[in-house]
């Protein structure tokens, strides 16, 4: 049978079989043979050994789609970053932070602004000034009040999402509305995986639905060190890339260089200034950190 690994503790592996549930099963010797250790994503094969109990046994690894390396997983499809339009008030700098380091791991990114019902229209239009020239897809949600939850699901379906975001925003309760009630087999698998504080130093896969998968990791949600050369770092800001050709100077970094074509969107307000604050104080960090 086929699967996909939900979860990995200490060399066992849950495997979800669409419509059969979720296994128990160990890696058979000959994985790590060629050295291919089974990530939480893996579409792997199993063999029953015990249909009662939900044992088996995993004789084969398909193909990735592509590997992340922290956290590890394999054949994720998309991100989900969820910050909360208030309360706590978006901390800017740590959000493009999750959006560079899903840039650099080539992850397209819903942006996810939770607890709409406690802010105002200006406030919305506010976020969507400073987000809304990245071309990420953004939506205002409400868990509280189920404000465009059939939109997050719709954006979610047939894919595996990483979830990211810091604490307090709402992803749990997000969570729990996007587990579909009806469909008890799901609640229950999601049930067993319960989110919560014991479960943060491992990452893992809600079901959402048949083929919809959520990972919840401990890896996306605290302030990271980003680690690279400072001149990479425009390449992950997607609404600077698009100007940089008609930078002055190839190669244009966008901080003291004159005849910049991306400090002159930020003048005249096509690029938001809270982008390029975060640019700047990023591409600082950077710098300061030499590698001998
Ligand atoms: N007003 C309002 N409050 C919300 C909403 N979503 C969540 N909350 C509240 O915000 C607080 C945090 O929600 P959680 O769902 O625990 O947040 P979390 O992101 O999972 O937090 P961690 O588990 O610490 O990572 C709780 O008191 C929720 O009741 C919302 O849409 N509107
Ligand atoms: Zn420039």
């Amino acid at each position: 049978m086929q699967g996909k690994i939900v979860k990995g503790i200490a060399g066992f592996y849950y495997v979800d079989v669409v419509g059969s549930g979720v296994y128990e099963c160990k890696a058979k010797g000959g994985f790590r043979r060629d050295g291919k250790k089974p990530l939480v994503g893996d579409n792997v094969e199993i063999c029953v050994l015990d249909e009662d109990r939900k044992v088996g046994s995993m004789t084969e690894i398909f193909p990735r789609k592509n590997q992340l390396i922290r956290p590890a997983a394999a054949n994720v499809d998309q991100a989900l970053v969820v910050f909360a339009a208030a309360r706590p008030k978006p901390h800017f700098n740590l959000l493009d932070r999750f959006l560079v380091r899903m840039e650099r791991e080539k992850i397209p990114v819903i942006l996810c602004f939770n607890k709409e019902d406690i802010v105002t229209e200006e406030d919305v239009k506010a976020l969507e000034d400073i987000y809304g020239a990245t071309g990420y897809p953004l939506i205002f949600t409400s868990a509280k009040e189920e404000t465009n939850i059939e939109i997050l699901k719709r954006a979610l379906r047939g894919k595996t999402t990483v979830l990211a975001g810091p604490s307090g925003v709402g992803k749990s309760s997000l969570v729990n509305r996007l587990i579909p009630e009806a469909d008890m087999e799901t609640g229950e698998i999601s049930r067993k995986i319960e989110r919560g504080k014991h479960t943060t130093r491992h990452s893992q896969l809600f079901l959402l639905g048949q083929d919809s998968y959520l990972m919840d990791t401990p890896g996306f949600s605290s302030l990271s060190v980003l680690d690279f050369e400072k001149e990479e770092l425009k390449a992950y800001f997607p609404e600077f890339a698009r100007w940089e050709e008609a930078c002055r100077f190839h190669g244009c970094d966008h901080i003291h260089e004159p005849g910049c074509k991306v400090k002159e969107k930020v003048e005249e307000g096509a690029i938001s200034p809270v982008r390029y604050k975060s640019y700047q104080e990023i591409y600082e960090e950077l710098r300061g950190k030499r590698r001998y």
